[in-house]
């Protein structure tokens, strides 16, 4: 058997990097070399030899573990959210200089959340109304979630390349929010509920018909082997990935 990738967990006391950390001792061809949660010092995830570090933290954390780690010529699979179109710009001119590093932020590595946001790019040229609804578990920090703004970017490109123009509403809130958050003209709403762990409809409606995209995460295994898939393939792919779809041939 060849060599196996020496592999660190960044968050590894929350509930994903547990399960992460779980999930890469179960793989053969992974070797767990350094798990780490807040407060730990990242020259540990060097001086361990990692070669490919994993981070499910939290927004305010993330981008500075990226960049100390890519200076480190460690490669990067980032599942943590908070990401926008400047923060990713700022790692893409940081790996300029670092020739071979390799980091993939994706918002979501459920495979059937990727393929609900695929599919609802493709059909969002054909529908005059389009709504995000992503709900979750009440302990979730950031609002609205990472797939939700991915899923509603992509569906307003989509719109925008067919020349589609705005949604039609004609609502005047008469409470702030009442509406749901703006991200590029599509209306994301945000449900919290104990019980839940990461689910995401899309509504696409025209006269007389709605088609509902919907995605449901019962258990976070459900992220396991999107994430294991980027970790086996990081590393042949110098510089800034965004979004698993890019591995999965749906981009
Ligand atoms: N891309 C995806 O498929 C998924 C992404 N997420 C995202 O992953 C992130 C983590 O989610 P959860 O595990 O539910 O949160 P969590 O709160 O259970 O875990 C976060 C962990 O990071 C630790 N942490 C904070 N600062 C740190 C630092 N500087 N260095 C190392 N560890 C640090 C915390 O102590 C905690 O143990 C969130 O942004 C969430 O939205 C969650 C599920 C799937
Ligand atoms: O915090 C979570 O739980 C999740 N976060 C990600 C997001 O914000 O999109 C992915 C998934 O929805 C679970």
């Amino acid at each position: 058997m060849s060599e196996r990738i020496r592999v660190a967990v960044l968050g590894a006391a929350g509930r994903m990097g547990s399960t992460v950390v779980r999930a890469v001792q179960d793989a053969p061809d992974l070797e767990l070399v350094a798990a780490v949660d807040a407060g730990a010092d990242l020259a540990a995830v060097v001086d361990a030899g990692a070669q490919v570090a994993v981070d499910f933290t939290v927004p305010s954390a993330t981008e500075g573990n990226v960049h100390a780690l890519v200076d480190a010529g460690v490669h990067l699979v980032v599942g943590t959210t908070g990401w926008d179109d400047d923060s990713l710009a700022r790692v893409r001119d940081h790996l300029a200089d670092r020739p071979g590093v390799g980091v993939l932020v994706a918002p979501n590595f459920a495979l059937g959340a990727v393929l609900a946001m695929a599919f609802a790019a493709r059909a969002a040229r054909w529908f005059e109304s389009v709504e995000v609804i992503e709900l979750h578990h009440p302990d979730k920090v950031d609002a609205p979630s990472g797939t939700a703004r991915h899923t509603a970017s992509a569906i307003a490109a989509a719109r925008a390349a067919a020349a589609l123009g705005p949604v039609p509403d004609a609502t005047t809130q008469s409470l702030d929010g009442a509406r749901g958050a703006d991200v590029d003209g599509v209306r994301v709403h945000s449900v919290r509920l104990r019980g839940l762990v990461a689910h995401e409809e899309i509504l696409l409606g025209n006269a007389g018909e709605q088609l509902t995209i919907r995605h449901d995460s019962f258990d976070r295994v459900s992220f396991m082997p999107g994430v294991l898939l980027a970790v086996r393939q990081v590393g042949a792919r110098p510089g800034l990935t965004v979004g698993l779809e890019q591995l999965l041939d749906l981009a």
